[in-house]
């Protein structure tokens, strides 16, 4: 005989990553997310929670021109403005769920509507828009535009890029992404005076014009396996530089990026995989 079915009582999440960039993605399409910062911070917990970089929410959209909206929290209960893995996991559950048809769908993130896209070998591709160097875009204090920012840390002068990807980013070009001191500057970069509202800090290792590899210091989350943002943040970095082409492969320690952009005027694409890890139901 089989047994009987549990009655859901909790709240319904899915688990997934995008290269090792984990997620909570919650439903919220017909209720709002009943959970605030502290709650959130305390099932991103590793230990005593589920545990992930990112909580994202599906929810319906606002802006008339897009299917659904999402939200994006990290895992220290801030609020995030753009997460390129997980939209493109939002882009997956829907398709799970039926709710992604063939060809583009646009979605409406915190930082905007961007455009994503499942492809034949089940990869997601998203148009994360054209990447924003503007001083006040990113936000950066400094009074005039420029490729390279100098800050000083320690008696040590770090040379960074900045950009908006819709959230902040500061892009370190460095000799060995392995033996970049991530946790020791990161921290201290992403609060610097600098970046008024912070960012997240990648350490990118050129290893030619069409490859790179990275590893990410992320606002609200510590190093992650991979930041979608941040890959695309280090090809628009250093494309502005001339230092790669229009295709650039992005290697982070939880695996690989495709990122495309032909340079100012243009969209910024990123292509990469997602993976479902379990469905659960948080219990009150
Ligand atoms: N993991 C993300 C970025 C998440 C937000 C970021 N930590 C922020 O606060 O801006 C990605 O894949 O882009």
């Amino acid at each position: 005989m089989a047994a009987p079915a549990k009655a859901r009582r909790g709240l319904a999440f899915t688990k997934m990553h995008g290269i090792g960039n984990d997620f909570v993605l919650i439903d919220c399409r017909a209720a709002p997310l009943p959970l605030d910062a502290v709650a959130i911070r305390a099932l991103g917990d590793r230990h005593r929670g589920v545990g992930f970089d990112q909580l994202l929410t599906i929810e319906p959209a606002r802006d008339g021109s897009c299917a659904f909206a999402y939200g994006i929290w990290n895992s220290d209960g801030t609020p995030a403005l753009q997460c390129g893995n997980g939209v493109r996991c939002v882009a997956a559950w829907l398709h799970r769920d039926g709710a992604l048809p063939a060809g583009p769908l646009r979605l409406e993130g915190p930082a905007g509507p961007v455009a994503v896209e499942r492809l034949d070998d089940g990869r997601i591709r998203v148009d994360m828009g054209e990447p924003r160097f503007a001083p006040a875009a990113v936000p950066l204090a400094v009074d005039a535009e420029s490729d390279t920012y100098l800050l000083e840390l320690d008696g040590e002068t770090i040379a960074l890029g900045a950009v908006s990807m819709g959230n902040p980013h500061a892009v370190i070009e460095v000799a060995d992404a392995a033996a970049a001191p991530v946790a020791r500057i990161g921290p201290r970069i992403a609060q610097a005076p600098l970046f008024p509202r912070d960012c997240n800090v990648g350490f990118a290792e050129l290893r030619g014009r069409a490859a790179i590899g990275l590893r990410v210091w992320e606002r609200g989350a510590g190093e992650t396996l991979a930041c979608g943002s941040g890959a695309c943040a280090a090809v628009a970095v250093l494309r502005r530089r001339g230092r790669v082409d229009a295709a650039v492969r992005v290697t982070l320690p939880g695996g690989e990026l495709d990122i495309h952009w032909t340079g100012p005027g243009a969209s910024l694409w990123m292509t990469g995989p997602t993976a479902f890890v379990f469905d659960g139901e948080l219990t009150p």
